[in-house]
């Protein structure tokens, strides 16, 4: 099941740089598994906001749920999430 996901990163001013990054990395390094894994399809950055847009292809809600509040940004990040179903005018035949 495919679900179009937006996430508005807010990071307190207060947290400490090393702190920031540490998060940063984990998150990096979880969101790499997860598109390898094939999870998460599309990863994009929304230009000139510290957002993304993204694809995630997962069994259902309760799996996708699982997803975003493991991210370690997660606790930083404002989430709205989108179920997609399949167009009947895309020519894409891999669209589910
Ligand atoms: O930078 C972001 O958009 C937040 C998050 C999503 C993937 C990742 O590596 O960090």
């Amino acid at each position: 099941m495919l679900f179009h996901v937006q996430m508005d990163v807010r990071l307190p001013h207060d947290l400490p740089d090393e702190t920031a990054s540490a998060l940063k990395q984990k998150e990096r390094e979880r969101a790499e598994r997860l598109q390898r894994e094939g999870k998460w399809r599309h990863l994009w950055r929304v230009a000139g906001r510290y957002a993304n847009v993204s694809i995630f292809d997962v069994s259902g809600p309760q799996e996708l749920h699982e997803i975003l509040s493991g991210l370690p940004l997660f606790p930083f990040m404002d989430i709205a999430v989108t179920p997609l179903c399949r167009h009947p005018s895309s020519v894409h035949a891999d669209d589910r």
